[in-house]
């Protein structure tokens, strides 16, 4: 895929649905008794990955093009699979299923992409080992494909050593099926989608800092959802916005949930401008528009508390830092190296082939701004972030850039090459 620089760019947009809300809301709605109903749920590759699963365990799902409808069967309603699950390339199926099978009672084989089966789930079989469950891996190296054994599940409170939803979330979906209730604390606050969307499924759930609550529950009732705009998808625009020439661009309808709206903060901190509009509250969480001007950007230290919050949008917040004036540090983002591909390493390597001043750390990079960026050829290795991310650098980069394994942007946003064209003046 080639992109081609752009002179001006403007316009608005309507972001697809959050990848990790549409994933909850098919997983709460299997376990829950009756039909939830979720609307503009995203139509990507791994949220398709989730039903898929779903459906092999018993449950019944209609997948329309505007309205997911989730037939549940309550938290003890899932049967066994009589094949091996297949998450393909996502790892937020691969563990919060995770959670709710240790605590089923029949065997489950899970398994994934080539990519799945790399990444560490030790994370997640140590806890969920310590409530009662049994789970092995299958090769012995901490990876899938993961035997799940369930059981009678006993609550714990765990202390995590990472920042992680995943790990977070598969344990409190675990803790729905244990004797007593269930804590986990990490070192800075993940994502919390999952403690706010199962308040609203009635589970008791419950968080204070970064300690989450869950008590063990009878029954989760069925819910209406309408997913927010996802705002890792939004972030590309956020990006194309800031750089490009133009009367700025509308981006409408994304989720700003305060341990998601890294990016925002940090643009905003880098010299961006970006106005939010219109707040308000879509699917029990705040969301808004956002509208993006052309920016002088300065450099910053991305580190602690925000990068949890901007995990998946460290790789374009690294772009930014090629167009910004002086030097940007990202650390204590050690997590990037455990993604669909080490975003460490592929960030550093295809900046660089662009011409960018970067240089890689053990937990981050260090970008000197304002070199020129030209035309290089990226191989995504299939990680759709590397692939979006390098189409927005085609665009601001002399002689654009040619993307190897473009199509994995389906996974979170089928439509991006297409929304981004038609930003085009
Ligand atoms: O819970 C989720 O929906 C996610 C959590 C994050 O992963 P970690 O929990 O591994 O940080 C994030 O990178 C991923 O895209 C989605
Ligand atoms: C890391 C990501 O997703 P997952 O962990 O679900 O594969 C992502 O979407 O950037």
């Amino acid at each position: 895929m080639k992109i081609h620089p752009a002179a001006r760019l403007q316009g608005s947009l309507q972001i697809p649905g959050d990848k990790s809300i549409s994933h909850r809301s098919v997983m709460f709605g299997a376990i829950a008794q009756g039909t939830t109903e979720v609307t503009h749920f995203l139509q990507g590759a791994d949220c398709l990955s989730t039903i898929s699963c779903f459906r092999k365990l018993g449950i019944e799902i209609e997948n329309t093009s505007d309205r997911v409808l989730v037939h549940g069967k309550g938290l003890r309603g899932l049967t066994a699979p009589s094949e091996i699950l297949d998450c393909g390339n996502s790892g937020t199926t691969t563990r919060l299923i995770s959670g709710i099978l240790a605590g089923q009672p029949f065997d489950t084989v899970l398994t994934g992409d080539e990519s799945i089966r790399r990444r560490p789930m030790k994370r997640i079989m140590e806890p969920l080992s310590a409530m009662g469950a049994k789970i092995l891996s299958q090769r012995d190296n901490g990876c899938a494909p993961l035997l799940i054994r369930g059981s009678s599940l006993r609550g714990i409170h765990y202390h995590s050593k990472v920042a992680s939803a995943q790990v977070k979330s598969a344990i409190l979906l675990a803790g729905l099926y244990a004797d007593s209730p269930t804590a986990v604390t990490e070192p800075s606050l993940s994502r919390n989608h999952t403690e706010l969307m199962l308040k609203g499924f009635g589970a008791q759930a419950a968080s204070c800092g970064s300690t989450a609550f869950i008590a063990p529950a009878k029954e989760l009732h069925a819910c209406k959802i309408e997913v927010p705009g996802d705002i890792s998808s939004a972030a590309y625009f956020i990006a194309a916005g800031l750089l490009a020439q133009g009367s700025g661009i509308l981006i409408r309808n994304v989720g700003i949930n305060p341990t998601r709206d890294g990016l925002i903060r940090a643009c905003q901190a880098m010299g961006g401008k970006i106005r939010l509009e219109n707040l308000r509250e879509t699917g029990g969480e705040p969301a808004a528009d956002l509208f993006v001007e052309q920016s002088a950007l300065h450099g910053i230290t991305l580190e602690g508390d925000i990068i949890p919050a901007m995990i998946d949008e460290l790789p374009v917040a690294a772009l930014l830092a090629c167009f910004a004036e002086g030097e940007t540090v990202i650390r204590d983002a050690a997590e990037l190296k455990v993604k669909e591909s080490n975003r460490i390493a592929i960030m550093t390597e295809n900046l660089r082939a662009m011409g960018a001043d970067v240089t890689e750390t053990e937990d981050g990079m260090i970008i000197r701004g304002g070199r020129p960026l030209h035309d290089a050829e990226i191989d995504s290795q299939m990680d759709h972030r590397i692939a979006m991310t390098f189409a927005v650098a085609g665009l601001f980069a002399e002689g654009g850039v040619e993307i190897r394994g473009a199509e994995c942007v389906g996974i979170s946003y089928p439509g991006f090459f297409e929304d981004l064209e038609g930003l085009r003046r």
